[in-house]
């Protein structure tokens, strides 16, 4: 499966980018072909040395002059390759690294409770930057060495085909040693992209929950367990360190003996009279150029052990089904705001069922309070509506629309959700008010704070709505998050306003106010609302129980 995911983005990729592929490539070609004749000139043309005695003579000056200049036009050569090659690997990460994004941002809501927030950021960061190095690399060292060894072979072919064959039945021998060498080197490389991962994902888990850390004193212990962490990366490194430092003298050890045989077989040849100064000069030069890659593609071979690991996390994530957003279904026109649960049935994956049958019908604008006991399903049924899971059997019809026929986004849009764990993002109370919203109208916001019961609130911060609310809300009151929820819910306008304990956070005062603006504020939508407060009962239009998966209408 992954070859076949890896030959279809590697034709992707390159249909994209195919015009930089091409000048990149013709770069490194002529580049190569100049490096491959020099050797060449410089044996053949030497011979005008050996011939004429008075040094440095106009013809010696005109080989000089050439020479000197085709390792201008070289340098100017891989001066261009090196920087574009480089530019189109940077742009290449750059675009995976998005479509990445972009892929996970649309994956079902379980993956995210399944994975850790760690491995995903391990992906984001470690893993792209893996197969980042690497692509430079292929890029770089591969295409021009692969390059260099053949046009290589070709021209000592061309010379003394007996030299060259003995060298080239060398290479295959050589990739035999090196993969030997280095058969260990993938386990150790998975083993390190999960043990970076675990630690990134301990480090965010507890950043996440420092306050909880603190409470109880955990301080040491979670250092002790990082600690542990990074010592058990430490240890792979080193084994992997061990087995990439004694990959490149062992090609260069091989290296050394080609030249040796090319030197000791060039040398025999002339004296056997079978080859000239210039050709055994053009021998040793090319022995030089051909075994230099060597090293460098031996490199490439133990970062290549790494990347494996490393791109079959992102392809395996890249292959997972995501959300059938604007796809799947048709475009659902919600405008009134009917709900019909038409026997639903809902339980996760070895849970048991925790919805059994249920069945309603909330009419457009009506409003109904859900309670029931902890753990019931009552948040479940919320998410069902939102199409994050959907479910084992049964119907959920929105405005005649069959949810699960709808696309995703239009099905969401018509929809605000308030949640029991309110989220904020890192911004301004002003920026988290407007998050949704394509043009906020300034009044309109302000208004919407005011229904909420933010304005007191607002107005004691130090920088009214530009006050920065911190990661996850944090610098704000639970209550204060609940309020610009509500006020962020109503600003959307959506038809049908699903509340998860709407006042859990509330004072006596704004609970009170809750319920005496309740039909004020709610009347336009259809709203579904949860709560373990019975007075709320006194708001509704329907109250239903949940107990044993089943609702029942009280
Ligand atoms: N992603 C999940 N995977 C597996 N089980 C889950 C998942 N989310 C919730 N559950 C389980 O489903 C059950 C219903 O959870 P839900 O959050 O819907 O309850 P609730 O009625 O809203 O509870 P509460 O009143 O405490 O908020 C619980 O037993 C919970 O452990």
């Amino acid at each position: 499966m992954f070859d076949k995911l890896r030959v279809y983005y590697g034709l992707k990729v390159f249909q994209t980018y195919k015009w930089s592929f091409v000048i990149v490539v013709s770069l490194m070609v002529s580049e190569t072909a100049v490096g491959l004749s020099l050797p060449y000139l410089i044996g053949q043309q030497s011979q005008a040395f050996l011939d004429e005695v008075t040094i440095l003579n106009d013809n010696h000056l005109k080989y000089l002059f050439l020479w000197i200049g085709l390792f201008a036009g070289q340098a100017a050569l891989r001066f261009f390759s090196s920087y574009n090659v480089n530019l189109v690997g940077a742009r290449l990460m750059a675009d995976f690294s998005c479509r990445l994004y972009d892929h996970i941002q649309v994956l079902p809501i379980q993956y995210f409770q399944e994975n850790k927030r760690g491995d995903v950021l391990s992906m984001l960061t470690n893993d792209l930057a893996v197969v980042s190095f690497f692509v430079s690399s292929v890029l770089t060292n591969l295409i021009p060495n692969i390059l260099v060894l053949i046009g290589a072979s070709i021209l000592m072919y061309m010379i003394e085909p007996t030299i060259a064959l003995l060298i080239c039945f060398l290479v295959p021998l050589i990739y035999v040693i090196l993969k030997f060498v280095s058969r260990g080197m993938q386990p150790i490389s998975q083993q390190l992209v999960q043990r970076q991962a675990d630690t990134l994902a301990q480090a965010s888990e507890n950043i996440g929950a420092i306050s909880l850390i603190k409470a109880f004193n955990k301080e040491a212990d979670e250092s002790s367990k990082f600690r542990q962490r990074t010592n058990e990366v430490l240890a792979l490194r080193a084994k992997q360190f061990r087995l990439q430092a004694l990959l490149s003298p062992l090609i260069q050890f091989l290296a050394s003996i080609c030249i040796l045989i090319v030197v000791i077989m060039s040398v025999l040849k002339f004296n056997a009279g079978s080859l000239g100064i210039p050709d055994l000069i053009t021998m040793l030069l090319y022995g030089i150029v051909f075994t230099r890659p060597l090293g460098s593609l031996a490199g490439l071979y133990g970062q290549l052990q790494q990347v494996i690991g490393a791109s079959a996390r992102l392809l395996h994530v890249y292959h997972l089904e995501s959300e059938p957003r604007d796809s799947g279904g048709i475009a659902a026109q919600i405008k009134d705001g009917d709900i019909v649960f038409n026997k639903v049935s809902f339980g996760f994956a070895q849970r048991g069922e925790i919805l059994k049958d249920v069945s309603f019908h909330l009419k457009p604008q009506q409003n109904m309070l859900i309670y029931g006991q902890n753990g019931g399903g009552k948040t479940t049924l919320l998410h069902l509506i939102m199409r994050f899971y959907e479910p084992v059997s049964g119907e959920i019809i929105i405005d005649g629309f069959n949810v699960q026929h709808t696309t995703i986004r239009s099905l969401r849009s018509a929809i605000g959700l308030v949640s029991q764990d309110v989220l904020l993002l890192n911004g301004t109370i002003f920026e988290n008010l407007t998050y949704g919203l394509a043009n906020p109208i300034a009044d309109e916001v302000y208004k919407a704070a005011s229904q909420a019961g933010l304005d007191n609130i607002i107005m004691r911060l130090p920088n009214g709505y530009d006050t920065q609310v911190g990661e996850g809300g944090i610098k704000l009151s639970g209550g204060q998050r609940q309020r610009i929820a509500l006020a962020r819910a109503l600003l959307l306008k959506p038809r049908i306003l699903l509340l998860d304990e709407p006042t859990s956070m509330l004072d006596e005062q704004a609970r009170l106010s809750f319920k005496e603006e309740f039909h004020g504020l709610f009347a336009r939508f259809t709203v579904i609302m949860i709560s373990h407060d019975p007075t709320l009962s006194n708001v509704a239009d329907v109250v239903y129980k949940l107990e044993n998966g089943e609702l029942n209408r009280q």
